[in-house]
């Protein structure tokens, strides 16, 4: 359905897009209730280090560059001993993910974004938990997951 809150916004073109969802995200997770201390206390990000990994993590899964070169299912499960990393946590994350997309993008990279962290969710929940799903395994992914990767073409990078 047409929704037109969305008509008048950008699409994701390049890294300067990526900064300002990225800084957004984070200042909203920062002050979250559900998840702000997950960062600032069980965590203690340091941000000035966390920020540009994520500016490098989601240009690499949007347009194949920034050299992301992390490990993100080990910064996770290094957590689960220390606090909750449930199902509801994820969810919750998702959630602010997508409005904070939703409030300053709208287009074909805006929604493959939300989809490509959707199913990273599922796949860092379900091995960092050990609930194992053949859902969530990346070797079973379903059509429409195996159109949507194969239709998606990275624009160049501006
Ligand atoms: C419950 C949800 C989540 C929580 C609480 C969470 C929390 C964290 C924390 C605390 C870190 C370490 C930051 C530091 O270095 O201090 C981290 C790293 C990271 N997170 Fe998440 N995260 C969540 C979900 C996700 C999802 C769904 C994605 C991907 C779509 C993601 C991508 C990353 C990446 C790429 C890193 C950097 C990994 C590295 O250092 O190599 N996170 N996260």
């Amino acid at each position: 359905m047409f929704d037109s809150s969305q008509a008048n916004k950008p699409d994701i073109t390049g890294r300067a897009e990526i900064e300002t969802l990225v800084n957004t995200f984070y200042d909203r997770v920062r002050d979250d209730a559900v998840l702000g201390f997950i960062f600032n206390e069980v965590a203690q990000t340091n941000w000035t280090t966390h920020l540009p990994k994520m500016y490098a993590f989601w240009e690499t899964v949007l347009f194949r560059t920034g050299g992301f070169t992390g490990n993100p299912m080990a910064a996770h499960a290094k957590l689960v001993p220390l606090t909750d990393m449930g199902r509801d946590k994820f969810d919750h994350w998702l959630q602010l993910f997508r409005s904070t997309v939703d409030d300053l993008f709208a287009g074909e990279r805006a929604e493959h974004i939300k989809n490509c962290a959707a199913d990273m969710a599922n796949v860092i929940y379900s091995r960092i938990n050990q609930v194992p799903d053949p859902r969530f395994d990346p070797a079973n992914l379903t059509p429409e997951q195996r159109e949507r990767y194969a239709r998606y073409k990275p624009p160049p990078v501006v």
